[in-house]
């Protein structure tokens, strides 16, 4: 894979506290300084446009342990209208797939006995992409509310991590997703 690019905002973390979560961690998760997983993306997948803390244009979407799953938060901007007012589809499919990915990466380290960002940590990382994207559009979600997605590990495997995710705005539930997420082939690295 080709190097990122150093677009790393001068303002980050700060720009993207608003737009992730920065909630404290619980008892059950490997990470416990307030990190989301994205935080510890090496840089060669930190580039993503759903997740990368280095891409610029991105959603910066972060994700963290939320008892035995997992939360991610995103406020949709104007410019990702589809009919005036609510949200284009294609975008509430993007966060429901990073916040999968994620999930599945926290899950496989958890599952591990890792600890994301452990610098004495020598094994190789555990990098996952979308091998399956499922979404049902439940209901019209509207602009300028923040959208939660709560991650459910379904199930790990050597090679996969099955995650289910449901997105609400306030008190509605939009859409629900599955994330078959697949370990990174060699191809892509
Ligand atoms: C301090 C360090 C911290 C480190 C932390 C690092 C964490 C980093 C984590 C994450 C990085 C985030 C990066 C962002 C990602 C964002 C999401 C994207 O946009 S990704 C781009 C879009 N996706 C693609 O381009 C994939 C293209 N497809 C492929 O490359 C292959 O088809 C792939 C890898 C998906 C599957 O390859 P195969 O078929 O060779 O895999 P096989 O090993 O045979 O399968 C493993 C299991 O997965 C199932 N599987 C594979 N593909 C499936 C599919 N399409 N649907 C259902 N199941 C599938 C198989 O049935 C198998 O399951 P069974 O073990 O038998 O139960």
């Amino acid at each position: 894979m080709a190097a990122a690019r150093a677009v790393v905002p001068a303002s980050w973390p700060e720009r993207t506290a608003g737009a992730g979560t920065v909630g404290r961690m619980t008892s059950h998760d490997t990470l416990h300084d307030g990190t989301a997983f994205q935080d510890h993306y090496p840089p060669d997948v930190a580039a993503c446009f759903g997740c990368g803390r280095l891409n610029e244009h991105g959603h910066h979407l972060r994700t963290t342990w939320d008892g035995e799953g997992t939360v991610t938060r995103f406020t949709p901007g104007p410019e990702q209208t589809a009919v005036p007012g609510y949200v284009y589809g294609g975008l509430i499919a993007s966060v429901i797939d990073c916040a999968g990915t994620g999930t599945a990466a926290g899950a496989a380290y958890r599952a591990a006995g890792r600890t994301m960002g452990d610098p004495d940590d020598h094994e190789p990382p555990l990098r996952f992409v979308t091998g399956r994207l499922e979404v049902d559009y439940l209901a019209p979600t509207p602009l300028g509310v923040e959208l939660v997605v709560r991650g459910h590990i379904d199930e790990i495997k050597a090679r996969k991590v099955v995650v289910s995710l449901e997105m609400a705005a306030g008190d509605t539930v939009v859409a629900r997703g599955r994330v078959i997420a697949v370990l990174m082939p060699a191809t892509m690295e």
